[in-house]
């Protein structure tokens, strides 16, 4: 075991107790410190997580899963992904997750929709691959509608549960050093048990994709 006495640089360049991007405040509610995950609220309007709904629903699929893009009994939800830039809402909203995630859009993966219904799951898994020349360093996850229960996201290693608020988001990182800090960004998302769940989700990238 390695015995760290500093903490490692984070991406995430955010102190006090908001963040301001040009259009929007958005108050930290909590953080995890290594591997740093953070809950942020506010980071979309009511009126832009029904837009985001609005946009996909006719455009949902069975979700696919990792590099192979099959489907897979880990994730049962469905969903897709807009084109980057593919409308105003979609620019704003790169934008605006560009600002909190501090890496420029050029670097995004296009946004993706989730949705669960109940009894719909993402098992526990890592966001980055086992082996990319480009590999993933960031996930922020939107909650676009509130859960009546379940749909928690977990990350099993921390102890950490986030429930799901309409219009909050929670961030993680895993661009660490020390691979026993990425390995500890494993999460789920837990079953829905009544009502549904939307989500909007942005990975980053270590170099530019777009
Ligand atoms: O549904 C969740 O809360 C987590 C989603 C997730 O892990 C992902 O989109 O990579
Ligand atoms: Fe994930």
């Amino acid at each position: 075991m390695t015995i760290r006495t500093e903490r490692e640089q984070t991406i995430f360049p955010h102190t006090g107790n908001r963040i301001v991007a040009n259009d929007r405040v958005m108050p930290i509610i909590s953080r995890y410190d290594e591997p740093l995950v953070v809950v942020i609220d506010n980071v979309a309007s009511d009126e832009e997580c029904d837009g985001l709904m609005a946009l996909s629903q006719d455009r949902l699929r069975r979700s696919k899963i990792g590099q192979s893009r099959e489907t897979n009994d880990m994730r049962t939800s469905s969903g897709m992904f807009f084109e980057e830039n593919e409308n105003s809402l979609v620019e704003r909203m790169e934008t605006r997750l560009s600002t909190i995630m501090n890496i420029p859009t050029q670097h995004a993966d296009g946004l993706q929709i989730l949705h669960y219904q109940p009894g719909q799951e993402y098992k526990a898994h890592h966001d980055f691959f086992k082996q990319s020349d480009n590999n993933r360093i960031s996930t922020l996850v939107l909650y676009l509608n509130d859960v009546e229960e379940g749909g928690e996201t977990l990350f099993p290693e921390l102890g950490l549960s986030v429930t799901p608020k309409k219009g909050m988001a929670v961030y993680f990182e895993y661009f660490y050093q020390d691979e026993e800090l990425n390995n500890k960004t494993l999460h789920s998302g837990n079953p829905v048990v009544k009502g549904e769940k939307w989500i909007a989700t942005q990975w980053m990238r270590r170099k530019p994709i777009r």
